[in-house]
């Protein structure tokens, strides 16, 4: 046996469709089309694909893409206005400001600028408020991209031993809260975690997100668990018998045997993740037109 391969440029694709058909009928009631507005605070390589990726599957779907780029020694009160402007434009549904910021700005407090009924990054302190008193609002993306790939492949999270490895508040947190709404037994692990081989074997789900090419073996899953790797690591070339540079946190030739299902890289939670903004986008735009 060994384990299915969860598709998540299969599943992103659904989910753009369902997107593309929800403009329509957004753009058929109101006249206009939803909009994203993305900023991007100088010029690492990584961030600016990312950000191109996340303005094409906009116009795929019908979103119109507002692309707002600032030089890397852009000042705080630069981006401050910038995201007042984009707060206060009626074309804009959503605002999107790209992390990493450099050094010289704090990510936390510009992201906190963002009106909360463009918050479709769902980082926001009251969208965290909201997603931690399970309140409706906006959720980030990549945890919210993962629950649908996780009931795309038939995992059962109520009563499960749901293991997140990984504590950050882009991911970690808001993915232990949305297992948890779902009723899973969430435990997060970290880099501080004793014997974080022992704690994820007892996993039905495993999510890695440590950022760290290949830290999870084999040996830590559980026969028949279902594997989420959220890592994205460039390897200086692809590993040996692969095509692509991009590795995840799990070492796939390993747990392939071994899981029930699991999530390629690439091919898995990264399409995920943009398929999400576009489906926060849509939410945002109709909360807004009431
Ligand atoms: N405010 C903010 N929101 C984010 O959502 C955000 C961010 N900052 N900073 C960086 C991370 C990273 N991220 C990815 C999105 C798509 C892929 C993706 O589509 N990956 C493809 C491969 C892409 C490639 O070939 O490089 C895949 O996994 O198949 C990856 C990573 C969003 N992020």
């Amino acid at each position: 046996m060994s384990a299915t391969i969860i598709d998540g440029k299969q599943v992103a694709s659904e989910v753009r469709a369902e997107v593309a058909t929800g403009v329509a009928a957004f753009v058929e009631r109101h006249g206009r089309a939803p909009g994203l507005a993305t900023i991007l605070v100088g010029d690492d390589a990584a961030s600016a694909v990312y950000v191109g990726g996340k303005q094409k599957a906009c116009a795929e779907v019908g979103i119109q893409g507002f692309d707002h780029r600032l030089p890397g020694d852009a000042t705080r009160e630069q981006l401050v206005a910038l995201i007042e402007q984009l707060n206060a434009d009626e074309r804009v549904s959503g605002i999107l400001c790209q992390l990493p910021l450099p050094g010289h700005l704090d990510g936390v407090e510009m992201t906190n600028l963002i009106a909360a009924e463009k918050d479709v990054d769902g980082l926001t302190v009251g969208s965290a408020g909201r997603l931690a008193l399970g309140l409706p609002g906006l959720r980030p993306c990549t945890p919210a991209g993962v629950i649908r790939l996780l009931d795309h492949a038939g995992a059962q999270l109520s009563g499960a031993e749901a293991v997140v490895i990984g504590r950050s508040n882009l991911f970690g947190k808001p993915m232990a809260q949305l297992l948890l709404q779902r009723n899973a037994t969430v435990t997060i692990a970290h880099s501080r975690t004793r014997d974080l081989e022992a704690v994820a074997a007892r996993a039905d789900v495993l999510i890695a997100a440590v950022g760290r090419a290949e830290m999870v073996r084999g040996r830590w899953i559980k026969p028949g668990a279902t594997v989420i790797d959220v890592g994205i690591n460039r390897l200086a070339e692809p590993p040996a018998g692969r095509r692509s540079s991009l590795v995840g946190d799990v070492c796939f030739d390993e747990a392939f045997p071994v899981a029930g299902a699991i999530t390629p890289v690439p091919g898995g939670v990264g399409p995920m993740t943009i398929a999400q903004l576009l489906a926060n986008t849509l939410q945002a735009a109709e909360l807004q037109a009431g």
